[in-house]
């Protein structure tokens, strides 16, 4: 529940007037409605009285008339502008709420970001914030209105008619209205939840279906993953049916609720007018105004059916939003070359969250200015975790790691970023030409420098071959084989003139003339910096001046 009012606080904030305006509004929508039919009723009963009493002609039909009309326009008017305030005031609240999330999961340490799974982070980006307008369009503001409502519908009940017969239409009414929204809300839990669930694991499945068909084909599993898909399909209907069917059930009791006070209403005022204490024309006012109360806990249903839903996507999205003011993760500087640096790790522990094993243990290292050091040891050693620590990735449990002697976390993003760079083993290789791909590390790039670096990495004739540098390249360089990938990979790298160049695996799949060529190619482009690769290769291993092997 504390995830919901935050969530709410944070909507509220960014747009207050607008939300108090259309909260006003959604509060004279109510009032005009409840007043409508009450006066609806007592001017036909009063004109009915009249008529039995034979003072028809002496009857003023037309302020009464004038009066239901003005409500109805009133009415529609307010509805009109409550729905344009407070749904404008919301999705701009979302759209808030959207970029700090994208920020938050933007600002997770590397361990949690590199555990993502992108497919789930998209749908808890787009569902989870899409399920949060609920909470003050279906939740809050009809609430807070209705609650205003009830308490003005008493007081005007008890000075139009009698106290008592107010005191119990409304205790009636707010009595098993409140029961049956607890009712509702507390079946509806469940089944909510579960909908949810089932359209991400749908989404989920769906998309890995589509990343993954060749495999599947391959190995024969295609028609599994598409029962999966439908299960989950079927599994998201079952529940959504089963909010649905708790929804109407809740309307049917809503309307009991509405009859039953409506009865009571009645019958009192019936009785207080045989008593000749009130009018008959009132008693009928009371009788309507109870039936109009049932306007107030329509959005409330729908909401509440929800519930599941928006109280899991509140605390997901509490959970991933920055604390105020958090700052995005900074902008780095464009390329400039850097000066060579060394790089030194100290008694260095590291393990990854969660895992039993540490990866380092004391682990000591020293790399002189320009040198380039090749990390040997056994698959699962710690060489890319090496890396990863030399480029802050991930911070370590203890020990010290130097670049030019300063503590690498004392010193400032854009810094680090200007003089590190890490080649990991699979790079995502985002835009639409070779151009763009290459642009993500310096976008003041011009076409020499980066034919220069694609020459340096023996890719200059296969980007010739598909048109140049302009021609279009398929999702993340599918279309080019793994080999030319990495190389345009590596030549992104190239552009950073790094003074640290980290490389994990730099010409894995490559054959041995062309990865020595590409190894060239790379001192050629960065004759002064640092270079510090993972390596099983015997090309790599060549090119090192020295080993250093894993423990
Ligand atoms: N995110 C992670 N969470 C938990 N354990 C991890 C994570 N990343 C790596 N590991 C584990 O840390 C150990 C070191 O992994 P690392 O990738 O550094 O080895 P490596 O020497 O580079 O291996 P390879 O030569 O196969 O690339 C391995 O046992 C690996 O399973």
């Amino acid at each position: 529940m504390k995830h919901l009012w935050h969530i709410l606080r944070l909507i509220w904030r960014k747009q207050p007037g607008a939300l108090l305006r259309g909260t006003a509004l959604a509060v004279t929508v109510l009032v005009a409605g409840v007043a409508l039919l009450g006066l609806s009723g007592w001017f036909i009963t009063a004109a009915g009285a009249a008529g039995l009493a034979g003072a028809g002609i002496a009857f003023n039909v037309f302020q009464p008339s004038a009066a239901v009309r003005l409500l109805a326009l009133a009415r529609t008017a307010a509805r009109y502008g409550e729905r344009l305030l407070t749904h404008d005031a919301t999705l701009k609240s979302l759209t808030d709420i959207r970029v700090g999330l994208l920020r938050g999961v933007l600002n997770l340490p590397f361990d949690r970001l590199s555990r993502l799974r992108g497919a789930e982070t998209l749908n808890r980006l787009v569902a989870d914030v899409d399920a949060l307008d609920g909470i003050a369009l279906r939740l809050f503001i009809p609430a807070v209105s209705a609650l205003i409502l009830y308490l003005g519908a008493y007081g005007t009940l008890a000075w139009l008619t009698d106290p008592l017969l107010a005191g119990w239409i409304m205790s009636s009414f707010t009595l098993g209205v409140g029961y049956v929204l607890f009712w509702t809300a507390r079946h509806a839990m469940a089944p909510s939840r579960r909908a949810e669930k089932a359209l991400q694991a749908y989404r989920i499945r769906l998309i890995d279906l589509l990343r993954a068909r060749d495999d599947l084909l391959v190995y024969g599993r295609l028609p599994d993953q598409s029962s999966a898909v439908a299960a989950a399909e079927t599994r998201m209907r079952e529940n959504l049916n089963a909010t649905d069917r708790l929804e109407r059930r809740a309307g049917l009791l809503l309307a009991l609720t509405t009859t039953l006070s409506g009865g009571i209403a009645l019958w009192l005022g019936a009785a207080l007018a045989a008593r000749g204490e009130i009018t008959p024309a009132l008693a009928a006012l009371g009788f309507f105004a109870t039936l109009a109360l049932a306007e107030t806990v329509v959005p409330l249903r729908r909401g509440l059916a929800d519930i599941g839903r928006i109280l899991d996507a509140a605390r997901r999205v509490t959970g991933l939003l920055p604390d105020d003011g958090a700052p995005a993760a900074p902008a780095i500087a464009p390329a400039q070359p850097a000066g060579a640096a060394s790089l030194t790790f100290e008694q260095v522990r590291f393990g990854h969250s969660g895992a039993v094993r540490q990866v380092l243990e004391g682990f000591d290292m020293e790399i002189a200015p320009g040198e380039i050091v090749a990390l040997t040891g056994a698959s699962g050693s710690g060489k890319s975790t090496v890396l990863a620590l030399a480029a802050r990735l991930v911070r370590p449990d203890a020990g010290r790691i130097l670049l030019d002697g300063q503590p690498i976390e004392t010193l400032d993003h854009p810094l680090l970023r200007a003089h590190v760079t890490y080649l990991p083993q699979r790079s995502t290789l985002l835009g639409n030409s070779f151009f763009d791909v290459l642009a993500l590390a310096d976008p003041a790039l011009t076409e020499p420098d980066a034919e220069a670096v694609l020459e340096a990495v023996s890719l200059s004739e296969t980007v010739a071959a598909r048109g140049g540098l302009r021609s279009r390249l398929k999702e993340n360089g599918a279309g080019l084989s793994g080999g030319e990938q990495r190389r345009l990979a590596l030549a992104r790298a190239l552009l950073r003139r790094p003074g640290l160049l980290l490389l994990d695996e730099p010409t894995e799949g490559l054959d041995r003339p062309t990865a020595a060529a590409v190894l060239n190619g790379i001192r050629h482009v960065l004759p002064n910096a640092t270079i510090l690769t993972a390596s099983h290769r015997r090309v790599e291993k060549d090119w090192a001046q020295r080993l250093v092997r894993m423990p």
